[in-house]
């Protein structure tokens, strides 16, 4: 095993962590993930719970930087008007508006009932 590839490619992959974090869209869902974790905390989760919280936030994650990803290629691929690459843009971010729909519901499954509980 070639330990300096491997040390390379963590470097090019951290690279990439924060060309995402130059992105504002990527910013704002490390702020509300920050948000749900510090509430997550002060409310009081099981492990199961935690378990979801975390894979949906890297998901979430995950999920905005392939869309950067796409953003970057389409663009390199063309600087014209074409009706494919806007295809592909709004895919991408309909991909992420999915998940973030489906993030929310998990969300208030999760929180709503321990609130209502600590308010009767
Ligand atoms: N080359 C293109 N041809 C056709 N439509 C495009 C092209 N590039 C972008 N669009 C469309 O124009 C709109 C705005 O695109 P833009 O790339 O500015 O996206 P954005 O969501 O503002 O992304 P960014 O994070 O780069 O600001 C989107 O609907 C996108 O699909």
């Amino acid at each position: 095993m070639d330990i300096r590839k491997l040390f390379k490619s963590f470097r090019y992959a951290f690279q990439g962590v924060l060309h995402a974090f130059r992105e504002q869209n990527f910013r704002f869902h490390v702020l509300v993930a920050i948000m749900v974790i510090s509430a997550g905390w002060l409310t009081g989760l099981s492990q199961t719970e935690w378990f979801v919280i975390i894979i949906v936030i890297a998901i979430m994650l995950t999920l905005e930087m392939l869309n950067t990803a796409i953003e970057r290629v389409v663009d390199l691929a063309t600087s014209e008007i074409h009706p494919l690459a806007k295809q592909s843009k709004d895919l991408a971010a309909g991909a992420v508006l999915v998940f973030a729909c489906a993030s929310a519901i998990i969300g208030i499954l999760i929180f709503l009932p321990k609130w209502m509980n600590l308010l009767t």
